[in-house]
């Protein structure tokens, strides 16, 4: 399997040198040359099997020989191994037809951590089989952060940087990536929004000098490895709902697009997906793009669903190449667009293809409060702000026998005030994460300077030449 740009303009890479490299070098996103896929038949098959047998099922296609099948069997197990719940992304009924794909059972109770325990583990062995080091430089706005801090922490072969927004974090959050004891763990509170931090990890892949001497290596769903990982609970979730006679749609809290760009992977590689859902909090870009085919950027609001507040979503660039027929000009043309004016316009052969896969809708503040409030009273379960703005979003999309899955991609106690404040109940951390609101706290805070965070970087990473 190779993996190739979206821009079209940097060279193909085996599995093992695009998860080193994240960001192709001619500023793309990798995408696998062609999706492999499975048949109904093969699908079938996967009934039954456990969560890291299905990860391997599904996810050895990808590696294209590159990592030996008895090491990603015991990497596989490993990461998930560090899971509370037996079944890593259990499945829970919520409504007549509606279910929650629990995505928080990981370290740091967010989503993030169903990849980022892989990606860690991927990552060591490629660099130690190399013999090499490498800088992790990564933008979080808010969860990503804290599970790369926890998979990453004492890694020898690996020195992390996580630029996050300063103030913009739920304590929580910010505490998982500033109580780490690790040396080799640097959080970085930059003073800026998400986006920000987000240009400034890009420039850092784009300026090929920094690049090459830090051995610079990403974290965030630009690494394909990222993405290909969450592609396996859209597999789990649709097989116990009866895949692959079932169809089954998803409605996904969306972001950076990676997410639900998985969802689309999987729907590539055979699953009976019916509907993909993008839903957004107020900082509703993608759902406004859906609209009008017009891709504008503005201001970023701060909303209780901060992970969402988003105006750059990094994967779409992987959903307009496979809409464009794979055509890596006109993607470097939108691209160069947003650069220079912060937006483009979709063509409408182009838009139309989008538009055949996904929906796309809003949750305003307001409406994320409510419907942790009615869920409460009508379900009995609790939800954290981000899996409501799915579910209120999801609701006015469930069409009638297709069951309608919403991903829950972070655990309520993650963002305590806001849940508190709409449902009455204050959801407490688990006992194993009990002393992180009281460990002392190190980070430092840089302006958003792509300079400045540079040296910052090159001074520290261990990796610098
Ligand atoms: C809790 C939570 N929900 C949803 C999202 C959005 O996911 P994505 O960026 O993959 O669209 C994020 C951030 O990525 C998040 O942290
Ligand atoms: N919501 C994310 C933003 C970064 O997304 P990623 O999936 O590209 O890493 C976060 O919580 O940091």
């Amino acid at each position: 399997m190779q993996y190739v740009s979206t821009r079209g303009d940097a060279p193909a890479l085996g599995f093992s040198d695009a998860v080193l490299a994240g960001l192709a070098r001619d500023g793309g996103l990798y995408v696998p040359r062609e999706w492999p896929h499975f048949s109904a038949a093969d699908i079938r098959a996967m009934r039954g099997l456990a969560y890291p047998d299905l990860a391997i099922r599904v996810l050895t296609p990808f590696l294209g020989g590159d990592i030996a099948a008895p090491v990603f069997e015991r990497l596989v197990r490993e990461a998930y191994a560090t899971f509370r719940h037996e079944a890593v992304c259990p499945l829970v009924q919520t409504g007549k037809n509606t279910f929650v794909l629990e995505l928080f059972h990981g370290p740091t109770l967010a989503f993030k951590d169903v990849a980022m325990q892989l990606l860690a583990r991927l990552m060591d062995h490629v660099l130690a089989e190399r013999g090499q080091r490498a800088t992790i430089v990564g933008a979080t706005s808010g969860d990503t952060g804290g599970a790369a801090i926890d998979a990453f922490a004492g890694r020898d072969r690996t020195d992390i940087f996580i630029l996050f927004p300063h103030g913009k974090v739920s304590p929580v959050q910010q505490r998982q990536m500033t109580t780490s004891s690790a040396a080799n763990v640097h959080a970085l509170s930059v003073e800026g929004n998400f986006d920000d931090c987000q240009g400034l990890v890009k420039d850092m892949f784009n300026d090929h000098a920094f690049r090459d001497r830090v051995s610079l290596s990403g974290v965030n769903s630009i690494n394909w490895a990222r993405i290909m990982a969450q592609i396996v609970y859209y597999f789990s979730s649709a097989l116990s709902l009866g895949a692959p006679d079932r169809p089954v749609s998803f409605t996904v809290p969306t972001g950076n697009f990676g997410d639900i760009f998985a969802g689309y992977a999987a729907k590539r590689m055979g699953l009976p997906i019916e509907r993909l859902i993008i839903a957004t909090n107020d900082n509703d870009i993608l759902a406004r793009t859906l609209a009008s085919g017009e891709y504008r950027t503005k201001g970023v609001f701060a909303t209780t669903s901060p992970s969402m507040d988003i105006q750059v979503s990094s994967n779409f660039e992987r959903l307009l190449f496979e809409a464009a027929g794979r055509d890596a000009e006109t993607v470097t043309r939108y691209m160069n667009g947003l650069k220079q004016s912060g937006a483009f316009t979709i063509e409408g052969g182009e838009l139309k293809r989008i538009r055949a896969e996904f929906d796309a809708g809003r949750a305003s503040v307001d409406e994320v409060a409510a419907t942790i409030r009615t869920t409460l009273e009508a379900s009995n379960y609790l939800l954290d702000p981000h899996t409501a703005a799915a579910v209120h979003v999801a609701a006015a999309h469930a069409s009638g026998p297709v069951p309608m899955v919403v991903l829950g991609t972070a655990h309520p106690a993650k963002f305590p005030a806001a849940v508190e404040a709409a449902s009455g109940i204050a959801p407490a951390l688990p006992a194993w994460l009990g002393g992180l609101m009281t460990a002392d706290e190190k980070y430092t805070t840089l302006p958003s300077d792509l300079k400045m965070v540079e040296d910052y970087v090159n001074r520290h990473s261990r990796a610098a030449r």
